[in-house]
């Protein structure tokens, strides 16, 4: 399969339940997987190496593998070692993805980015900002996604809706260009194709039941009987 070709136009879907809740079980992740693939996604990301090995057992489709790191000395989160990488290609990744930012890290990027190639996966580049994107086009990596843009500090602050300027910036890079990050409704998602994504990432809007329940009480609670 052409994992490239296979994502173009689609939607992946990250099935990454909220820390410690209770739908924070790989049998409960797998059968999220199971139905995003059954709803029409293209693709899936999935944190953690046994999240991803359940989930490789039900589905055929693309994957994107990511391990979560809390750090004491780093603010990079997104899979972090090239022995993650390992383990995550082990149990069925066909892409994997990593904090592509130039923070403070323990390992360097262009590390991963070989790590992941030599396992003959494909390296994902998660960025916060065009010079991101572009560092990573040079390193090797197949996919710049505009995931950590609004999450780091050079970054915060940039509301409550998706990245499209960074968006329609990766589009002059050349790379196939992922968008993530706060595309919590389909008319968001279309906004990102017509900016110029090849794909569409949708996570929390389809998969953290606890967010969407808590966007749906606020509103109500905000809301007033007429
Ligand atoms: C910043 C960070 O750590 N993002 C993570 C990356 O894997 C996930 O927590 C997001 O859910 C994912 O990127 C999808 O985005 P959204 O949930 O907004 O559709």
């Amino acid at each position: 399969m052409d994992i490239l070709q296979h994502l173009r136009g689609g939607l992946v879907v990250s099935c990454q339940p909220v820390d410690d809740g209770p739908m924070d079980r790989p049998d409960i992740v797998a059968a999220m997987a199971a139905a995003a693939v059954a709803g029409g996604a293209a693709g899936l990301r999935i944190e953690g190496v046994e999240n991803l090995r359940a989930v490789r057992a039900v589905v055929t489709v693309p994957i994107i593998g990511i391990v979560k790191r809390d750090l004491p000395d780093s603010p990079v989160r997104i899979t972090p070692f090239a022995t993650d990488v390992a383990a995550l290609i082990d149990a069925g990744a066909d892409i994997v993805a990593y904090d592509a930012t130039p923070r403070p890290r323990p390992e360097p990027r262009q590390d991963l980015v070989a790590a992941i190639r030599s396992r003959g996966a494909l390296a994902m580049a998660d960025c916060a900002t065009l010079d991101d994107g572009r560092v990573a086009l040079s390193q090797g990596a197949a996919i710049i996604g505009t995931t950590l843009s609004g999450y780091t500090a050079d970054t915060a602050g940039l509301g409550d809706g998706p990245d499209l300027d960074l968006l329609g910036a990766f589009r002059g890079l050349g790379g196939f260009v992922m968008a993530e990050g706060r595309f919590n409704t389909p008319a968001l998602a279309a906004a990102a194709r017509q900016a110029g994504a090849d794909c569409v990432t949708v996570g929390s809007a389809i998969t953290r039941l606890e967010h969407v329940t808590g966007w749906f009480r606020a509103a109500i609670d905000s809301a007033a009987p007429r």
